[in-house]
């Protein structure tokens, strides 16, 4: 498979994907028609901060199956549009962390004792050592707006050189900070209290623009480090408190715009320190996040797990084999129940019975809904099928039952509308052997495989004949049935496997005989 690279990642990650055998394209800085053009022959996109991925950029391509994310943000992607199009996005959560929260410290001291401004004096032969009077940062304290991954590290790191830590972040719990030796405190509170405001939340429309001119008037005489995201301080407002001596200083890894064009007002106060978004360049992150992009995208483009998904529902690796058969049933019920109900689809439940149930099974949900939707959709799959289920407004449910009545693990799709409600139950024989068990309440031993019918009839002598003669004369081979019948004489439920597509004069045939009810034709891979 193809995999195109489109910022600089490390050699041992691209080493990750030709190794599994996939051609890699790099093609750094690429931007327009040329970016399309590119993505065009990809089934894979890793990218850093430096691509946006938009939905132009997503249409350009239907084989695109996951964009990875070498790095921790993924503001540059637009997630909900790649769920839309059943793109896994997936990022690089741990790899960096410890790089960022370096350079966080490293730029901390930096603006406390206004290193590359007295370097750069130096270097210009000037030996400005009088003007210089720095801050300490032991017994300051330091205010983390975003107590995450990063946040954390840097919490840590700080808290040991002797600072007091306050925290703001609405989405940690108090004992979380406490364990950090962070106390957790409201948005004002945190800027009041701080001397040096530190930011590590993502971009989000709540975090955009959250520091502005009246928030950077509460932190008077601090300093404020930003290696999160640019976007998240109004740069305007940063310069003229900068500028009116508010602030003391900033120090700024990233910018709403990178690169951060050259007319910045960012750009024209010595005490504002900045770096090109380096939080990440270091060796170690850049393997760390490199290698663990091309194994998710590996694993994607052989349709196994992806660790760090963010839009699909992942598997834990271990799990993955012993989920993985029911992945395929639980498509296999939700194709034929689709196929069988008339009108409409309303409603899907998915139930588990056994000892499927004591593993995760939102994967095994979402491939339910794959084959409920697939014979309806162009392009459907465990990522955005449960977006297609909401956006359509089915409603879906999900439930588990951990006794086991006939079978050690039983999956059963229920489709539904006003009218009519299908249930089709599979399992595994010998824990590999895929089979249909039940189909609307009927009995059956029916080996899900490429096409099939469903015929209900009246249970009297002959019929099962017509049906073999009928489809004997439009040409259709049976390759193997499956009967079953709700008393003597009352109706029967045939499954029948067939090597080609019934045409719908047979099924007319079928129709016009009074002994019988209904013919569904049935495909499980999509073929008529
Ligand atoms: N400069 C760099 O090179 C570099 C390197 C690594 C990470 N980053 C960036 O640093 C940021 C943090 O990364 P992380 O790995 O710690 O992410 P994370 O998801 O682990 O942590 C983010 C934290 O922000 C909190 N948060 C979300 N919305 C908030 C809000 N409105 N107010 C306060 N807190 C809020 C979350 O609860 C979470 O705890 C990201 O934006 C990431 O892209 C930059
Ligand atoms: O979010 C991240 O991981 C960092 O901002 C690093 O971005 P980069 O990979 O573009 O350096």
């Amino acid at each position: 498979m193809n995999v195109l690279v489109t910022d600089p990642i490390a050699d041992a990650g691209l080493d990750v994907l030709r190794d599994a055998g996939h051609e890699v394209e790099t093609g750094y800085e690429l931007e327009g028609e040329a970016l399309l053009e590119a993505v065009s022959n990809a089934n894979g996109l890793i990218v850093r901060s430096g691509t946006e991925v938009t939905e132009e950029v997503l249409d350009a391509n239907d084989d695109l199956v996951i964009v990875g994310r070498a790095g921790i943000g993924v503001d540059n992607i637009d997630i909900d549009a790649a769920t839309d199009h059943g793109v896994i996005v997936a990022n690089a959560p741990e790899g960096n962390v410890r790089a960022a929260a370096e350079h966080t410290v490293a730029m901390t001291f930096a603006a406390a004792r206004s290193i590359p401004q007295a370097h750069i004096r130096l270097k210009d032969g000037e030996w400005a050592k009088s003007e210089y009077l720095g801050a300490e940062l032991d017994g300051k304290t330091l205010g983390v707006v975003g107590l995450g991954r990063v946040g954390q590290e840097v919490a840590k790191k700080l808290d040991s050189l002797g600072m007091d830590i306050v925290a703001f972040d609405p989405y940690i719990s108090e004992e979380r900070a406490d364990r950090l030796g962070a106390e957790l405190v409201e948005f004002n509170d945190c800027l009041e209290r701080a001397d040096f405001l530190t930011i590590h939340t993502p971009l989000t429309p709540e975090t955009e623009g959250m520091i502005g001119e009246a928030e950077l008037d509460l932190l008077d005489g601090g300093y404020v480090i930003n290696v999160g995201r640019g976007g998240i301080i109004q740069e305007d407002a940063l310069a003229a408190k900068v500028e009116d001596g508010t602030l003391a200083g900033a120090a700024l890894d990233v910018f709403a715009e990178e690169p951060l064009p050259a007319e910045s007002p960012l750009l024209e106060h010595d005490d504002v320190i900045v770096t090109p978004h380096l939080g990440a360049s270091t060796e170690a992150a850049q393997e760390n996040v490199a290698t663990s992009t091309a194994e998710q995208v590996n694993a994607a483009l052989s349709e196994e797990p992806v660790a760090n998904a963010l839009n699909a529902p992942s598997i834990d690796e271990s799990a993955f084999p012993r989920v993985e058969p029911y992945i395929e049933i639980a498509e296999t019920a939700g194709k034929v129940a689709a196929q069988l109900l008339d009108g409409r689809i309303e409603t899907v439940e998915v139930t588990y019975e056994g000892e499927i149930t004591d593993e995760d099974i939102e994967f095994v949900t979402a491939s339910a809904l794959k084959g409920v939707f697939e014979p309806l959709e162009w392009q459907v799959n465990a990522v955005n099928a449960p977006q297609i289920a909401e956006d359509r407004g089915v409603d879906v449910t999900e439930s588990k039952t951990h006794q086991a009545a006939d079978f050690q693990s039983l999956i059963s799709v229920t489709v539904g509308n006003d009218e009519d409600e299908i249930s089709v139950d599979g399992t595994l024989f010998a824990g590999d052997d895929p089979r249909i068990v039940r189909v609307d309440g009927y009995r059956v031993d029916a080996i899900p495989h490429g096409k099939m019918v469903v015929t209900r009839n009246t249970d009297e002598p002959g019929v099962i004949g017509l049906i073999g003669s009928v489809m004997g004369k439009h040409g259709v081979n049976i390759a193997g049935m499956f009967n079953a019948r709700e008393a003597h004489g009352s109706e029967a439920l045939t499954v029948y496997n067939v090597d080609s597509q019934v045409p719908d004069a047979a099924k007319d045939e079928l129709n016009e005989d009074g002994r019988i009810i209904g013919v569904d034709y049935i495909t499980l891979n999509g073929q008529n």
